[in-house]
């Protein structure tokens, strides 16, 4: 039986007498276990050693299996391959309510809600309403930047004040505050989609060509930005769930940010689809399982862990925007949903369609090897035009605008922010009355502060890395750890008063927006506001509905947005990802570029595309001017041999971690010597290693962190290594020290 233990063994337990034998694997049965009730997983019967009195089964929780054959064997995969262990993959292969031995918590219905109900839309209105009332001015800015409404709590939370500032603003008529049944699951019943269209000849041959597939087959369906993807997955689903009687799993990358391809499957499929979010309480996520499990819905729709809905006679397995790096999980166990898919189709017979326009390397190469068929859509749906692509030298601009400043003129703050021909091409918009989407992969306002005299630069106490200043509320907050503090008036080294913003985020560039374009309707989206439940799907809708111009985000907004009336898209800063010390930097800044790009002209009215880089003449900026995946995955693959990274190379990252730097360095230092007494002992010829050395962030909410990488071009060979690693190697128990091995890491940082 596997118990959700961090111990890589399973245990054995006696059926009592009045207990029906065999019980069925996948099956969950209450034991005590630590002298706790705790629910196990029935994993098979076994002959148990002589002399050994076992403890009994207490209870069979199912009647039938939780996890059937073909997910019981997934799950014994992911542990096997990403040496994770059994019993707590199979935990996080279930919906919490049925792993605990207690009763779930019913979820609590109401909340406190905050509306703006006075609108002050000019900065003097702002001045003097707020003129002593500068928190009450956080919250205003705080609630406008969520779309006028937000819950209490979590703004109060994120202006760091108390309830006292929310009663004041509501006496003064400026917001409204009422508890509010929360919304429900707004996948529920938002607003039925349009018929979808009929499939032209590209899609029509891509659907033959998936149905025809082998049980087992994988396709990788690489269509260019609005090709109708989702049309070709909707012709699929129909045909397997009308023709052959069977079920489907869709997995997409985060629900939040693609509620409008979810809205095609329910438009297409109606109740047949369940939605797995993560709004939902534990009780409404057991609701969905259930109807799945029951086979009342056929569809399960939803991020990573819909990979695991109870489905039977699954005939295929979606996998929407297959290289988003959200599909791996980042704690244990670390599997990515991609490859998790694959062996769950091939136990199920079903077959695997992975789409995206932007491939990642390894499934570009697994087509290649013959292990994947390549289906291709070239061309945009229904006649448009992948739109021409502008870039901006920003070196160059810059150069030139300090050239032509008028040195009496006030400083102008678009400088170095937008370049002339973004800012004529936004205004162009405003007065044509169409929509602009501005990239900007960095929230916050400033970057980082730095001392104009001496150059220190404020870092987390608890991480290495640089404090970005928040201008609503003004803090300086850790990324990482989100650690805030005040923003200091003077340098902490030198005591000089000389500290400056450096580095441009997206607040300042609404800022600089706003003033720019005071008449423009502007939304902003990235983590600071969409911390409310369904923040992402109302800005999007108020998008949708043509509520606003420009939508400026972080990369939440180049995942599968389709908005005809969207005609211009600028990236204001396209290097923010290329320097990162991480093999895959190229090819995320290629994706991203290249899916914020295809947001442009999905409409009749066309659109254009302007990108301001300072390097553009990199491999990832110029391949995503000429939407040229091929070219940019040749040359990033010649990269990618010497030194050998993946996809030619199966590569592991073991990560030291614990509280003290010493100890931490000498026990990574120790981990590596170990694994390369263990490399020579067993002659292991096709395992290179490299480190071990201080990760390039060495330290995160308190816990240094030092790495070796391991490197195999066969994967057995890392499967048996990154696991007699994990099971075997010597940690020290002091300082909090832990290793983790991570298979297949989407990030080295
Ligand atoms: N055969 C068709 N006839 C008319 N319109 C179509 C057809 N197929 C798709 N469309 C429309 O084209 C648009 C783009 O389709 P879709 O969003 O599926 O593209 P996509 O391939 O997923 O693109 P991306 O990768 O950029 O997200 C949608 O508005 C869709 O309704
Ligand atoms: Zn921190």
């Amino acid at each position: 039986m596997a118990l959700a233990a961090p111990l890589f063994r399973t245990f054995t337990y006696r059926v009592p007498d009045g207990i029906a034998v065999p019980i069925a694997p996948g099956t969950r049965v209450l034991v005590s276990f630590r002298n706790r009730p705790e629910i196990g997983i029935c994993l098979g019967a076994t002959v148990p050693p002589d002399g050994i009195t076992l403890k009994p089964i207490q209870a069979v929780v199912d009647d039938v299996p939780s996890l059937p054959a073909s997910l019981l064997h997934t799950g014994k995969w992911i542990a096997d391959w990403y040496a994770a262990p059994l019993g707590l993959t199979l935990r996080s292969m279930l919906p919490t309510a049925l792993t605990s031995a207690k009763a779930p918590a019913p979820a609590s219905r109401t909340q406190r809600m905050v509306r703006i109900v006075m609108d002050l839309p000019s900065l003097l209105q702002r001045e003097q309403t707020f003129a002593r009332a500068k928190q009450q001015r956080v919250v205003y800015d705080l609630l406008e930047a969520q779309g006028g409404a937000a819950p209490l709590e979590s703004l109060r939370i994120q202006a760091n004040c108390s309830a006292g500032v929310f009663t004041a603003m509501a006496k003064r008529g400026l917001v409204d505050i009422r508890d509010e049944v929360q919304q429900r699951d707004p996948f529920a019943d938002r607003a039925g989609t349009l018929p979808p269209p009929n499939p032209s000849e590209a899609q029509r041959e891509a659907v033959r060509a998936i149905l025809a597939g082998d049980p087992g087959q994988v396709f990788l369906l690489h269509g260019v930005t609005g090709s109708g993807k989702t049309l070709v997955y909707i012709e699929v689903l129909r045909a397997v769930l009308q023709q052959r009687d069977k079920t489907a799993i869709v997995l997409v990358p985060e629900i939040a940010l693609t509620s409008q391809t979810v809205d095609r499957f329910r438009g297409a499929f109606g109740d047949d689809v369940a939605v797995l979010h993560s709004g939902l309480s534990d009780g409404e996520r057991l609701d969905a399982w259930q109807s799945l499990r029951r086979g009342e819905r056929r569809i399960a729709v939803g991020a990573r862990s819909a990979l695991f809905a109870p489905l039977e006679r699954v005939g295929v397995v979606i996998v929407d925007e297959e290289h988003e790096s959200s599909y791996k999980q980042s704690e244990t166990p670390r599997y990515h949903a991609r490859e998790a898919a694959i062996v769950r189709a091939r136990a199920e017979g079903a077959v695997v369609v992975l789409g995206s326009a932007t491939p990642s390397l390894e499934t570009w190469e697994r087509a290649d090897r013959g292990q994947a068929i390549r289906l291709t859509l070239p061309d945009r749906a229904a006649g448009a035009q992948l739109p021409p692509v502008t870039v901006v030298d920003m070196r160059v601009e810059l150069k030139q605008a300090v050239k032509e400043r008028n040195p009496n003129a006030p400083f102008d703050e678009t400088l170095g922010v937008f370049s002339k021909s973004l800012l004529v091409a936004l205004e162009q918009r405003l007065v044509r009355g169409e929509q602009s989407l501005l990239l900007l992969n960095r929230r916050g306002y400033s970057s980082f502060m730095q001392c104009n005299a001496c150059g220190d630069v404020p870092v987390c106490p608890h991480c290495s890395i640089s404090l970005t200043y928040h201008r609503v509320p003004e803090m300086l907050v850790c990324h990482y750890c989100q650690h805030q503090q005040p923003v200091p008036a003077v340098c902490a080294q030198c005591s000089a008063d000389t500290m400056r913003r450096r580095g441009l985020g997206t607040q300042q560039v609404e800022r600089v927006l706003s003033e720019r374009f005071p008449e423009a309707r502007i939304a902003r989206m990235d983590v600071d506001t969409t911390s409310g439940k369904w923040a992402h799907t109302q800005i999007l809708d108020r998008v949708g509905r043509g509520e606003v111009d420009i939508l400026l985000g972080t990369q939440m907004i180049a995942k599968g947005l389709d908005f005809p009336n969207v005609t211009l898209v600028g990236v204001v800063d396209a290097d923010t990802g290329l320097n990162l010390p991480d093999f895959r930097a190229a090819e995320r800044t290629f994706q991203l570029v290249s899916q914020v790009a295809g947001r442009a002209g999905r409409g009749p009215k066309g659109g254009d595309v302007i990108i301001q880089t300072r390097m553009p003449n990199s491999h990832a900026i110029r391949h995503a001017i000429t939407h040229d995946v091929t070219g940019f995955v040749r040359e990033e693959l010649g990269a990618r041999r010497m030194p050998a990274y993946p996809p030619f190379v199966s590569i592991a990252n073991v990560l030291v971690s614990g509280l003290d730097q010493a100890a931490t360095a000498a026990t990574a230092v120790a981990a590596a010597s170990w694994v390369q007494r263990l490399v020579e002992r067993q002659g292991l010829r096709d395992l290179v290693f490299v480190g071990p050395a201080p990760c390039p962030i060495d330290r995160i909410k308190d816990r240094w962190r030092w790495h070796f990488l391991l490197k195999s071009s066969q994967p057995k060979l890392m499967t048996r290594v990154a696991r007699y690693i994990a099971e075997r190697c010597p940690v020290p128990k002091m300082h909090e020290l832990r290793l983790t091995v991570d298979r297949d890491p989407v990030s080295l940082l």
